[in-house]
């Protein structure tokens, strides 16, 4: 299994740039961050480069959420070019939170068609969208609720290239029964992120059974990366050993 390091959450004992060097010194052989827009693309890039890593996964910008009207379109347009840049192959679309006087429904008709049009812009780019369901606790009022809700709208787009970016910090927070879920949503599983409830620490440090659910990816023939999106419990590097311990 491959592990990439999210360093929006990793190696924050450093600045920003410095944290490629350490994760590649780490053993990491990629790396994800939500928001790259407050840095000059080259820049990245070359820190990419110097490093060798690989760029996995972005976001939308944010506020740039595709359940609303205004904004959606200059913001993916926005990630689409740092996608390109950095040799990203997926950004995560956010939905984003129901927005006030909006009702559900109107969201979620808003998000498909949102959706639908950036399917269109990023067909045959090489990019792929993934859509992510997060928990009620850390994002409330996020118009995808759930592993399935995320996978129904991913099915309906009737696009290969875009899925689902399976959370199992959020999926076990709301709805648990990962095995299940693994099994169940492999067709559409571009990424997963791995964090453990209910401190969203390091896997091993909550109430996650990862030796069966680590198992359940293996099995499943799933090649993708697996995000680190975790708040280490103290230096990230001391931290690390659970990769080995429950993933090895
Ligand atoms: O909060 C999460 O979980 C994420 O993956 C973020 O990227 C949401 O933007
Ligand atoms: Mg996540």
């Amino acid at each position: 299994m491959r592990f990439d390091a999210n360093l929006k959450w990793l190696f924050t004992e450093l600045p920003f740039e410095s944290r490629f060097d350490a994760a590649a010194a780490a053993g990491f052989e990629g790396v994800e961050y939500p928001n790259p827009y407050d840095h000059d693309p080259a820049v990245l890039a070359g820190r990419l480069r110097e490093a060798g890593l690989e760029q996995v996964l972005i976001n939308t910008p944010p506020g740039a959420d595709a359940c609303r009207a205004d904004g959606f379109r200059e913001g993916f347009a926005q990630a689409m070019e740092y996608a390109l840049a950095l040799g990203s192959g997926l950004v995560h679309v956010r939905a984003g939170a129901l927005p006030e006087g909006v009702s559900r429904e109107r969201a979620e008709a808003r998000l498909v068609a949102n959706l639908a049009w950036a399917a269109g812009q990023s067909r045959g780019s090489g990019v792929r969208l993934v859509l992510e369901a997060q928990n009620h606790r850390d994002s409330p009022g996020c118009v995808l609720r759930t592993q399935a809700q995320a996978a129904a709208v991913a099915e309906a787009l009737d696009a290969d290239h875009v899925g689902v970016l399976f959370d199992l910090y959020h999926a076990q927070v709301d709805e648990g029964d990962l095995v299940t879920k693994v099994r169940e949503l492999l067709p559409y599983t571009f990424h997963y992120q791995v964090a453990d409830p209910p401190g969203r620490h390091e896997p091993g440090t909550g109430e996650i059974g990862w030796r069966a659910v680590f198992g359940a990816i293996r099995e499943s023939g799933y090649r993708g990366w697996i995000g680190c999106e975790y708040e280490p419990q103290g230096r990230t590097i001391d931290g690390l050993g659970w990769i080995e311990e429950l993933a090895g």
